[in-house]
């Protein structure tokens, strides 16, 4: 039996991106909660930062023409007319002939245009110093505005926060940060056979993974994920499950069910709800093949395979941008890193394969990538992998030494 409406990854992507909602909701948050959340709006700087032209050394803050042409058996004398005090204003000013002791971090006095590191300088007496090398305008400081100027939009809204960005953010006095709202996601684990990890096995029955992995993903990209539970593999049960799972989320997952056997009733369903339903039903890939995609009034499903591999794989693609991005389809800033596959690998033309590798550095510094094999039931190849080598549509495989893709988890 065929499925319909096979896409590759990328039309899968697109169709998606037509038909997404707009899910942007908003949120206040303090600062200190902000780490791995996304900026919903620009962030711009209402003051310089530093406020002031501020010394990076100990030292001694001088006109930079006092000290043109010294040497240390030559050396310029200067006058030492002032001291600045950490966090004080220096009112200076500094005049010709003249220096003010100065500690890494204060302010720089008017008239003064350089600092001295002390270890360039001798104490003739507690009023005059002798400088041993010349400085030039702007040396040993950090001027006015230099690290952020007045004005200058700081970070980007979609820009997820990192620590120094909260740094940042601190640094421009912002405490409260605009922040999108964690996409809500529900999951649901269809299958007779699955019963919950506290529940004892007996012949036929599995323990329901997908619900832990897929937890663990959307977390992981900043949604909000809440189980349903283990939904019996029956029409009237997924319908009313889904349906409470969509009144409370912006995203369903549901995992098994979403191949071609008489019990794959997840389409069906999906068939039932709202507009404009089904977007794809089967996509060119591997492992996950049997995935589904729709978008139910406004709010998304994906049908996942019930292969733990094949779902987490899928789940990466095609939800995880959009849980990142809380909406807008456009991945979060990542990039793959480039191994030497160490095995020949078949793969067919017009799919993408996905392909879980361990990763291991050469003495000569090359990266390789080991293939994990295993099928797609088997979690355990996940945790062994560091990642997956993407074998891209328009190849027949690789060969053993080619570069690949490889993104890591
Ligand atoms: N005749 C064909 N059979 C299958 C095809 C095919 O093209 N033709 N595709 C295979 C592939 S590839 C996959 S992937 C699976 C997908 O099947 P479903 O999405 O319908 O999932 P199920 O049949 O419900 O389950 C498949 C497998 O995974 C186990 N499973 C399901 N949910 C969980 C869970 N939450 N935790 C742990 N394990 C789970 C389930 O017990 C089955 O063993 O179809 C192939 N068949
Ligand atoms: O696509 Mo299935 O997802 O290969 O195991």
């Amino acid at each position: 039996m065929e499925l319909f409406n096979v896409l590759t990854v990328q039309q899968a992507r697109s169709v998606l991106a037509v038909h997404l909602p707009v899910w942007h909701k908003e949120e206040t948050i303090p600062l200190l909660q902000g780490l791995n959340r996304i900026l919903a709006q620009d962030i711009t700087a209402k003051e310089d930062v530093p406020g002031f032209h501020r010394s990076t050394m100990d030292g001694y803050a001088v006109r930079a023409r006092d000290t043109f042409g010294a040497t240390e058996s030559l050396p310029s004398y200067v006058d030492v007319t002032g001291e600045v005090l950490m966090g004080e204003e220096a009112h200076g000013p500094v005049g010709a002939g003249q220096a003010w002791a100065i500690p890494t971090g204060g302010m720089l006095p008017p008239g003064a245009d350089a600092v001295v590191m002390v270890e360039y300088t001798e104490e003739l007496d507690k009023r005059t110093i002798g400088i041993t090398k010349p400085a030039a305008p702007g040396d040993n400081l950090v001027r006015r505005g230099e690290d952020v100027s007045t004005g200058a939009v700081v970070l980007n809204a979609k820009h997820r926060l990192r620590p120094q960005d909260l740094g940042l953010l601190a640094a421009v006095g912002v405490t409260e940060v605009p922040v999108l709202k964690p996409v809500k996601v529900g999951i649901l684990s269809t299958g007779n056979e699955l019963i919950a990890p506290d529940q004892p096995t007996s012949p036929g029955r599995v323990r329901d993974i997908n619900s832990y992995t897929l937890y663990g993903q959307v977390l992981q990209a900043g949604g909000s994920p809440t189980l349903y539970g283990i939904i019996e593999d029956n029409f009237e049960s997924l319908r009313q499950a889904l349906i409470g799972a969509l009144h409370e989320n912006e995203m369903v997952l549901i995992s098994g069910g979403s191949s071609v056997g008489t019990r794959d009733v997840t389409a069906k369903v999906i068939e039932t709800l709202g507009n404009p339903g089904l977007l794809f039903h089967g996509i060119a890939i591997k492992p996950g093949k049997p995935s589904i995609g729709a978008v139910v009034d406004g709010k998304v499903v994906f049908g996942l395979p019930g292969h733990p591999v094949s779902a987490m794989i899928v789940f990466d693609l095609l939800a995880r941008p959009l849980i990142e991005s809380s909406g807008d389809g456009q991945p979060g800033r990542s990039f793959p890193l480039r191994a030497a596959i160490t095995r020949n690998i078949h793969s067919a033309t017009g799919r993408d394969d996905f392909l879980r590798v361990t990763l291991r550095r050469l003495e000569d510094g090359t990266i390789v990538a080991d293939p994990v094999l295993g099928k797609s039931g088997l979690i355990s190849t996940m945790v062994k992998a560091d990642g997956v080598a993407h074998i891209p549509l328009t190849k027949e495989g690789v060969e053993a030494g080619e570069l690949v893709d490889v993104w890591l988890f």
